[in-house]
């Protein structure tokens, strides 16, 4: 079944719990800044891994000392979904193994 688009109202809801993130041009973002570029990479691999096993994927880059992060779902037309906030939240409870904030 295909995710259904959160209401304004919900996404500012999932965003009060998810400090760092935020609603930029109708998508879920945050950077991280991390200790060198190698940590940085090492963290983009972990996410990739996320995403694959979630079947859920960012716009994911990495800077020279950061990993940002853009989140909607293709499937909703572009909307917020659930499935934006699950991949947001796994993405949290990884950073801090990476010494990303
Ligand atoms: C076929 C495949 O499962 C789908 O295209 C998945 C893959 N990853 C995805 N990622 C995102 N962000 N939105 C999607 O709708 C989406 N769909």
């Amino acid at each position: 079944m295909p995710a259904e688009p959160l209401s304004p109202q919900e996404v500012e809801e999932r965003l009060a719990t998810l400090p760092g993130w935020s609603l930029d041009a109708g998508r879920l973002t945050r950077s991280y800044r991390l200790g060198s570029h190698f940590a940085a990479a090492a963290m983009v691999v972990h996410v990739a891994q996320v995403q694959e096993e979630l079947d859920h994927h960012s716009d994911l880059t990495l800077g020279y000392h950061t990993v940002a992060l853009a989140v909607h779902t293709h499937s909703a037309g572009g909307a917020v979904t659930e499935k934006d906030v699950e991949l947001a939240r796994r993405v949290e409870d990884l950073a801090a193994g990476h010494g990303a904030h």
